[in-house]
């Protein structure tokens, strides 16, 4: 089998590997996703990317966690899609039709509006999702939200006192969540400024989380605790979420090629 060219990319440190197949189609297996993500005997990456041809859109994206399992949406790999494809975009994803434009170093992308419905999010049984009745240990009633893909949200003093990696996985398979949860853990310094830290549903601990920083964005403001333009900062950088006055939240950040290369995927099965 011919060598396939990819391209690695990230937005903040949240990290891709990228096939563009339109023209030469790419389905890779949950088996093949987790050897091209292995940090070690893979590429590596948090997710995997194709970008295909669409026939409602400028491109389909297709998004994989490390893990192997297919997600809806992947705000940071959005951008760098919107980057790749360049000028204004439209992307037909699994979470819905997302309109984007390309900057010097990264891109926007109008990431549509969050649903609160405990049956959007999903959730196991109807609760109120602007805060859930659980706690995790010292982690209590979050807010969820949908963006694509599902997350709950905790507000808490300092979100670097929390063990994340700890009690992040633990919360991400909890039978309450029946797709599983992505899980932040924010600070709001001021009304446009929040602090945020992600345990990312299939990937763990990442660098920053597109998704992550819209859906607490979301719930920050369904609170009335954040302005309409939020930066939010994650370990890997700053992102800017701006809730339009449709509802629809967009979200602004860089994204970038670090490397291109090939693999030779008959090394891969
Ligand atoms: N872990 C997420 C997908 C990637 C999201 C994140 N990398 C982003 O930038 O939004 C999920 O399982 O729904």
């Amino acid at each position: 089998m011919a060598p396939r060219s990819f391209l690695k990319m990230h937005g903040l440190g949240n990290d891709f590997v990228v096939f563009d197949a339109r023209g030469d189609a790419f389905d890779p297996d949950a088996d093949l996703v987790r050897r091209l993500a292995d940090r070690r005997t893979g590429i590596g990456c948090d997710q995997l990317i194709v970008v295909d041809a669409s026939a409602v859109a400028t491109v389909r994206a297709r998004f994989w966690n490390c893990d192997g399992e297919a997600v809806g949406a992947c705000g940071n790999g959005s951008r760098a899609v919107a980057a790749l494809v360049g000028g204004d975009a439209s992307i037909e994803t699994a979470g819905g039709l997302l309109t984007a434009t390309a900057l010097v170093g990264g891109a926007s992308v109008d990431m549509g509006t969050p649903r609160f419905d405990w049956d959007a999010v999903p959730l196991a049984y109807a609760m109120d999702t602007l805060a859930l009745p659980l706690a995790w240990g010292l982690l209590a009633n979050p807010g969820a939200a949908n963006v694509g893909n599902p997350h709950i949200v905790f507000f808490v003093a300092d979100p670097d006192a929390i063990d994340l990696g700890v009690i992040g996985p633990e919360i991400e398979h909890d039978p309450v969540f029946p797709e599983r949860i992505n899980v932040g853990v924010a600070a709001l310094p001021a009304r446009d400024h929040m602090v945020l830290r992600v345990w990312e549903r299939g990937a763990g601990l990442t660098r920053a989380c597109g998704t992550g920083a819209v859906a607490a964005v979301a719930v920050a403001q369904r609170r009335g605790l954040a302005d309409a333009r939020v930066t939010v900062s994650l370990p890997g950088g700053d992102l800017v979420i701006t809730r339009q006055d449709d509802g629809h939240l967009v979200m602004a950040g860089p994204a970038v090629i670090a490397f291109t290369g090939t693999v030779d995927l008959e090394d891969y099965r």
